[in-house]
C-alpha cells in the first residue's frame, strides 16, 4: 500500500495540532517529524516536548525522523514520548546494529535513512533487520528544496535489492517531493511519500486529497 507522510516541518508551528488534525481527516496516515540537531544538520527544529503534546492530539501513526549525531543516545526518550517508527541516519552512529536493537526493543518500528551522498549499498547489511529504508531525495536539514532526480536511481537500487532478497522492506523518499514528481517518486519504487511544503504550505486538506489520489492510483496500475 502506498502512503503519504506529511512533514510538519513545513506547518505553521502556532496551529500545529489543528493542522495535523487537518492533514489527519483528510486522509494522512503517518506523520512525518523531522528531528533535527543543529551537529549532523545545521538547524535545529524541535525535540521529545514537542513530540508528546502532538501525541496529545492525534493517534496517526509517527513517523520519526531523527538527523541526529549518534542517535543512539536518544532512542528510549524518543519511544516514550510517542514515536511508532524512528527513522535514523546510516551516517550519524557507528553502532547501526546496536540503534536497530535499541529500537526494537523497545517495540517500535526501525527505519534507516540515507542521505544523497551515501550509496544504497552501504544498506546491504541491514536490510533484513529493519522495517523501512528512507531515501533522501535533498540534502537533510532544510524543507521546501528541489528534489535531486538521482537520487530516485538510489530508489530503484533499494527496491531491486529488497525484491531480490524477498524482503516487504517500506521505502520512502522524502525531500523536494510535490503533486508534480510524485508519480517519478513511485515509479522509482517508494511506496511512503513524504511531503512538507506540498502540503501544508496551503489548502491542506485539499493537497492531501490530491496526493492520495495519485498514490491510489499508483497502486491499481501496479
Ligand atoms: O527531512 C526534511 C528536510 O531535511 C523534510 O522532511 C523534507 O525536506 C520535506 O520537506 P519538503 O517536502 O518541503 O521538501
Amino acid at each position: 500500500m502506498n502512503i503519504l507522510s506529511p512533514s510538519i516541518l513545513a506547518a505553521d508551528f502556532s496551529r500545529l495540532g489543528e493542522q495535523i488534525r487537518e492533514a489527519e481527516h483528510a486522509g494522512a496516515r503517518y506523520l512525518h517529524i523531522d528531528v533535527m540537531d543543529g551537529m549532523f544538520v545545521p538547524d535545529i527544529s524541535f525535540g521529545m516536548p514537542v513530540i508528546l503534546s502532538i501525541r496529545h492530539c492525534s493517534d496517526i501513526f509517527f513517523d520519526v525522523h531523527l538527523m541526529i549525531q549518534k542517535p543512539e543516545r536518544y532512542i528510549k526518550e524518543f519511544a516514550d514520548c510517542g514515536a511508532d517508527l524512528i527513522n535514523f541516519h546510516l551516517e550519524a552512529t557507528e553502532d547501526v546494529t546496536g540503534t536497530i536493537q535499541k529500537i526494537r526493543f523497545l517495540g517500535k518500528k526501525v527505519g534507516i535513512t540515507i542521505s544523497p551522498h551515501t550509496p544504497a549499498k552501504a544498506l546491504e547489511p541491514y536490510l533484513k533487520l529493519v522495517d523501512m529504508v528512507l531515501v533522501m531525495t535533498v540534502k537533510p536539514g532544510f524543507g521546501g528544496q528541489k528534489l535531486i532526480p538521482e537520487c530516485l536511481d538510489k530508489v530503484r537500487e533499494v527496491r531491486a535489492m529488497v525484491m531480490e532478497k524477498g524482503l516487504r522492506t517500506d521505502i520512502e523518499v522524502d525531500g523536494g517531493i510535490r503533486l508534480d514528481n510524485v508519480d517519478l517518486a513511485l515509479e522509482a519504487g517508494a511506496n511512503v511519500v513524504v511531503a512538507g511544503s506540498a502540503v501544508f504550505q496551503n489548502k491542506i486538506s485539499e493537497n492531501v486529497r490530491q496526493f492520495m489520489e495519485k498514490l491510489k492510483k499508483a497502486e491499481v496500475n501496479d
